[in-house]
């Protein structure tokens, strides 16, 4: 039997870190921001109906969709974010799943789920257990602006369309901080590893 773990976390929270520490360290990750990028690819589904609901102005001119335009879009109006999320989210689940089946099939018996909006989608039952990538509302701005250039509304736009992370925290089986420095970070991963192995 495979155990699977849901990573989770605000945006900018470093879960991209913290799952490519555990992938170095031989666990298999299934990435929801992948798979959201590839359901979404030209002759896919799932482009079609975006199309349908937000028009073939979101699409770049070489046909693919245009993220910046659907961040400006979907961050700033939630109704519009539910209707994008009906339309990915199910193809998301799908192709994680199904990339769990193959890596079972391969005889992995710890797999990470990167799942953003673990909590926000209430897909808790696609875990076994969750584990909060931490960092405090003020380093988050700070990170979220400094890595993508948002401006300090841009970024709280896309802060405000999650769970707070302190709520976060009320929900998850384990927590890492990542506040602090990315040695620290290692280290509590590191705790975090034995502290699986233990109990499981
Ligand atoms: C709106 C889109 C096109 C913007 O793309 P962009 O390249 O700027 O961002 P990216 O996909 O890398 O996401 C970055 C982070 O934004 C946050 N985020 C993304 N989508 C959402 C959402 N629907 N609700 C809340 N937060 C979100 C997550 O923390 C994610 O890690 C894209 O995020 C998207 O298609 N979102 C809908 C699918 C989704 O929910 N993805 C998240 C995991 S399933
Ligand atoms: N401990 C740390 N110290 C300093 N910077 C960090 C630390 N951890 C992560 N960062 C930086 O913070 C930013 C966010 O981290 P990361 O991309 O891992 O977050 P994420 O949760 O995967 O983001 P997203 O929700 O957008 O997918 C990145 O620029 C990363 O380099």
């Amino acid at each position: 039997m495979a155990i699977i773990i849901g990573l989770t976390g605000g945006i900018a929270s470093g879960k991209s870190t913290v799952s490519s520490i555990m992938a170095e360290k031989g666990f298999t990750v299934i990435d929801a921001d992948k798979a959201a990028r590839i359901v979404v690819e030209p002759g896919q589904p799932a482009l079609q109906k975006i199309i349908n609901v937000f028009g073939s102005a979101i699409l770049t001119s070489e046909g693919t969709l245009d993220r910046v335009k659907m961040g400006g879009i979907v961050f700033h109006d939630e109704e519009k974010r539910k209707q994008l999320n009906e339309i990915v989210h199910p193809s998301v689940r799908k192709w994680m799943l199904d990339e769990k089946e193959k890596a079972v099939e391969a005889g992995k018996r710890t797999i990470i789920f990167d799942l953003p909006l673990l909590f926000e989608s209430k897909l808790t039952w696609m875990v076994d257990k969750s584990l909060l990538i931490y960092v405090d509302p003020e380093t988050q701005l700070k990170r979220l602006m400094k890595r993508n250039s948002y401006t300090e509304q841009e970024a709280h736009a896309r802060i405000r369309s999650q769970m707070p992370i302190n709520e976060k925290k009320e929900l998850a089986d384990y927590i890492i901080d990542n506040s602090g420095s990315l040695d620290e970070t290692v280290k509590q991963v590191n705790k975090w590893i034995a502290r699986l192995r233990l109990e499981t």
